[in-house]
């Protein structure tokens, strides 16, 4: 066998159709060219500097036959089926780039221009009826389409939405769908015939005919000879829908949803065949959609595959055209691994026992050989070792080939996963360090959370006892404000009765000082009305009282230095209650610093505050008991005062009135004697007119305009009327004066 072969890779082949009605009647000409040996397009894009070039297994241009086609793309596929391979030919291009053409072709019945599907039919029939009479043929048909990922039998419509299961015994297949056995080439048309009426087509701006959905004709040739084996060969024959780009085909509402989905499908087969193409062996994305998951085998699984890329030669479909040459390029990489699908005879199945026993024997050896040499960690005999159970000859034999290369593949896993076991080995050995460090550190943290629970234990009873001490501060701390403000109430209440008792004393202050002007007044106003009334009645008496009067003012002079001392006695008094009230001034003085310092050391406990308090308050009773007293005392004095220095204030002012009343008199009696002396003297020398005249001169005998009241009595009385009402009249005047004066002082 020839390991460098590609023939196990898809073959791709491109076809080119020829210029369609619409094409040619566009000015430019077509941007590819092919190669002389078929095999190479090179595509001149209008976006590319240089021309690209593609290679495929062969290029089909116009006017190629579809004989031709068929004989180069399909008929190795169809025979390789016929040896019991699985064998897949799908064409994959826009839409009108000739795909159902090359497949089925524009006439089926027609010899020349049948696809590769009626060809195949009838090849498989020629073959069948060429060969060996003692093999038995079953050939059975099935024909379904994926429009919008749902799986649409064709030969009986009612059946959708078919399911893809997969079994170790018939690989990936779909669930329920019909399978008809066919006998003739015929019978396959007819059946095609009724599929492909059957099959979903829609309308789009670029063709009216063109197919929507996918569609997989497949056919099951199995083979039975006498002795019991069976071979069996899949083929499955697939026309894909358009795989233009949305946008072109100007679709709306379910078209277009249609239309995404079959991008879709064939975005998951460029992704599949991308992935392949690229040698990825972890993760084909198989699962992506219906047809990728029915085409598993066929792209890099268990077929021989054969791809058709479909394209326009237009610069027109240029976009779409390079598209498909690099979904070929990248297909033509992908590598398959087919086998025959074959059943063996029980002397064949007795064989192939026997050798896979020596077989599994030889690598249980190669494998404890490998596993020796794993441990010691020499890995380099492992080759040699294993080809020397083998003789030379042996060697050469393909189906020791293919042990040997096994067991390369094997020595090679083996030593990628001795290579892993001993990043394994030392990430266990790190690992188990790390353990041990966490493990280590996990019981000091559990220690340290038992540290943490005891000190948390402790501190809740901290806690609650300091929440009970905080509630019983709480509740004394209530009582110190309540107290602290009933304090602050009597505090306030003593303020103002502190502020009372100085607007009192204040008040009995001024009025003390009022009383003792008003007595100072009083005194005078009775002096003065006294002296009134003693100057009335010394003017009522005769001059011969004048002497009376004088002793009356003597014993007056007397009662009034009587009266001075009992004065002076009463200021005594009030200049003691007046000392007293300034002490008790200072004590409220006192009380209030008292006060003042108890708001001061509001910080001191409650306790020295009551007791403050109390002294205070009792001070304060004591204070106000003494004030009221003083107070009473004050009144009373005060009134006594007030009365007595009235009555000192009335003998004072009666005493100069008095005494003014004398002086007057006195002056009086002076200008009477002189008067009269110088009357006499004039009378002496005078008659009596002209000693009248000059009474008349000196106002002694006309009346005067002052004189306001007759005065009853003599001569003598007249005169001293006159006299004493002038003396009255003036003292009066002198009165009101003095009064005035002291009230404007
Ligand atoms: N090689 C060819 N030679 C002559 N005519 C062709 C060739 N290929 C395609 N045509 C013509 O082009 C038109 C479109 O071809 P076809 O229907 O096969 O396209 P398609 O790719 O199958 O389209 P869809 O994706 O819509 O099924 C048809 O009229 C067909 O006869």
């Amino acid at each position: 066998m020839d390991l460098c072969d590609d023939s196990n890779n898809v073959q791709v082949f491109c076809r080119v159709r020829p210029l369609n009605d619409m094409e040619k009647h566009l000015p430019s000409k077509p941007f590819i060219d092919i190669s002389a040996d078929s095999r190479t397009i090179t595509a001149h894009s209008s976006n590319a500097n240089e021309p690209i070039k593609y290679n495929f297994d062969y290029v089909f241009i116009p006017p190629t036959p579809q004989s031709t086609v068929y004989e180069k793309a399909a008929r190795p596929i169809v025979e390789s089926v016929m040896q019991g391979f699985n064998g897949t030919v799908f064409a994959y291009g826009q839409t009108s780039s000739g795909k159902t053409y090359t497949m089925t072709g524009p006439n089926s019945e027609d010899p020349n221009y049948m696809g590769i599907i009626p060809r195949m039919v009838t090849t498989i029939f020629v073959l069948i009826e060429n060969a060996d009479e003692n093999i038995e043929f079953t050939v059975k048909i099935s024909y379904c389409e994926i429009y919008c990922e749902k799986i649409r039998d064709l030969m009986i419509s009612s059946k959708e939405n078919l399911k893809i299961r997969e079994d170790r015994a018939r690989g990936v297949y779909i669930d329920g769908l019909t399978e008809v056995c066919a006998s003739t080439g015929e019978e396959i048309y007819e059946i095609m015939k009724l599929g492909n009426t059957n099959r979903a087509t829609a309308s789009t701006k670029m063709n009216n005919s063109s197919s929507r959905s996918h569609s997989i004709f497949s056919i099951t040739v199995t083979q039975s000879t006498m002795d019991f084996s069976t071979k069996v060969g899949k083929l499955h024959l697939i026309d894909l829908a358009g795989s233009e780009k949305v946008g072109k085909t100007t679709l709306e509402g379910i078209r277009l949803e249609e239309a995404k989905k079959i991008n879709k499908s064939l975005a998951a087969l460029g992704a599949v065949i991308t992935a392949l193409s690229e040698g990825k062996k972890s993760h084909i994305p198989y699962r992506d959609s219906k047809l990728t998951r029915i085409l598993e085998n066929s792209l890099g699984g268990n077929s021989k595959t054969s791809l058709i890329v479909t394209c326009s030669p237009s610069h027109y479909n240029e976009e779409e055209t390079l598209s498909t040459l690099r979904f070929g390029v990248r297909a033509k990489l992908i590598k398959n691994k087919p086998k025959i699908n074959k059943e063996f005879t029980v002397s064949e199945l007795k064989l192939l026992l026997a050798d896979a026993k020596e077989e599994i024997k030889q690598k249980d050896m190669l494998i404890k050989l490998f596993e020796e040499q794993m441990e010691t960690g020499d890995c380099n005999l492992a080759l040699t070792a294993d080809t020397s159970i083998f003789g030379d000859e042996d060697l050469f034999k393909p189906e020791y080939m293919e042990v040997i290369q096994e067991l390369e593949l094997t020595k090679q896993k083996m030593l990628e996963e001795m290579e892993i076991k001993r990043d394994l080995q030392e990430r266990f050995e790190q690992i188990e360090t790390e353990n041990a460090e966490l493990s280590a550190e996990y019981n000091n943290l559990v220690k340290y959370a038992q540290e943490i629970c005891d000190e948390k234990n402790i501190l809740e009873n901290l806690l609650r006892d300091k929440e009970e001490i905080i509630d019983k501060l709480t509740a004394i701390k209530d009582s110190y404000e309540s107290k602290f403000e009933n304090f602050q109430n009597e505090k306030l209440r003593l303020e103002k009765k502190i502020v009372e008792k100085d607007v009192e004393i204040e008040y009995l202050k001024r009025r003390a000082r009022a009383s003792a002007i008003d007595s100072e007044e009083d005194k005078k106003l009775q002096i003065s009305e006294e002296r009134e009334k003693n100057i009335l009645r010394i003017h009522g008496d005769s001059l011969s009282k004048l002497s009376m009067i004088k002793d009356g003012i003597n014993e007056e002079i007397y009662d009034e230095n009587i009266w001075k001392n009992e004065k002076l006695k009463l200021v005594n008094q009030l200049q003691i209650r007046i000392k007293s009230i300034i002490d008790l001034e200072i004590e409220l003085e006192d009380a209030r610093e008292v006060i003042k310092k108890l708001e001061n050391s509001k910080g001191s406990t409650w306790r020295e505050e009551r007791k403050q308090n109390s002294i205070l308050e009792r001070q304060l009773e004591q204070l106000t008991i003494m004030y009221h007293q003083l107070a009473k005392q004050q009144s009373e004095s005060s009134l006594d005062s007030s009365i007595k220095e009235k009555k000192i204030h009335r003998l004072t002012e009666k005493s100069k009135k008095l005494e003014e009343e004398l002086k007057s008199l006195k002056s009086s009696i002076k200008e009477y004697e002189f008067t009269s002396k110088a009357l006499k003297d004039e009378l002496k020398k005078k008659p009596q007119s002209s000693i009248l005249s000059t009474m008349g001169t000196l106002g002694l005998l006309l009346p005067s305009p002052k004189i306001k009241k007759s005065i009853k009595g003599g001569g003598n009385s007249k005169f001293l009327a006159v006299f004493a009402d002038q003396a009255r009249t003036s003292s009066a005047a002198f009165n009101r004066l003095s009064l005035n004066n002291e009230l404007q002082i």
